[in-house]
């Protein structure tokens, strides 16, 4: 299982490398990854566990962050009766997204980041994706809310960018008129 320390932090290459598509059907070993970054998103998501093994809390995770530099994440987001995103995305793009833009009032974390970084992170609002799935089958999806911003998120990851390269330095607490802070 995959622990804080398997994950890599800032200052390491692969995180501003740019992660190379995967081969399909997935190899063994690709596999093995893919289910191993959603295998610690949900360890990390469960008290019990979170405690035991020492885990950062996170919503997604993606390959490069424990320095696999392919083109693969996982993300799980909670819901009410039903998670709001439970996805492994394999070579995920997005295929077309909204002008509007929208932030999390509380900005972003992310465990590559030992530190707190301050700022609204604008993301857009509402996206259209596609990505192969563990079966190597295409899936579609039309993501708003948390889940298009944490699709973002890691999909910055694969590209070798890091949340607080979005925040506006002098007035990262500014939000550019397209924008509107999610709840
Ligand atoms: O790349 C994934 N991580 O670094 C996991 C830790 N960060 C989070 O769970 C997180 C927190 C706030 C907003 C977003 Cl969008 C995300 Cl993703
Ligand atoms: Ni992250």
């Amino acid at each position: 299982m995959i622990l804080m320390k398997d994950i890599i932090r800032e200052g390491h290459p692969t995180l501003r490398q740019v992660a190379k598509e995967v081969a399909l059907p997935l190899s063994e070993e690709d596999r093995k990854i893919a289910e191993s970054l959603m295998e610690y998103v949900l360890n990390s998501q469960n008290d019990e566990l979170a405690e035991k093994y020492d885990l950062r809390p996170g919503i997604g995770l993606a390959a490069p962050q424990i320095n696999v530099s392919k083109r693969i994440f996982a993300i799980y987001i909670e819901g009410e009766d039903e998670p709001e995103l439970d996805i492994i995305a394999i070579n995920p793009k997005i295929v077309s997204h909204s002008v509007e833009q929208t932030f999390l009032g509380s900005g972003e974390g992310c465990l590559s980041v030992d530190r707190p970084v301050e700022g609204y992170v604008p993301r857009y609002a509402r996206i259209t994706i596609e990505a192969y799935d563990l079966d190597g089958k295409k899936f579609k999806k039309r993501l708003r809310g948390l889940p298009a911003i944490a699709f973002q998120h890691e999909l910055d990851h694969l590209n070798g960018i890091m949340f607080f390269d979005h925040i506006d330095e002098k007035n990262p607490l500014k939000a550019n008129e397209f924008a509107q802070p999610l709840e």
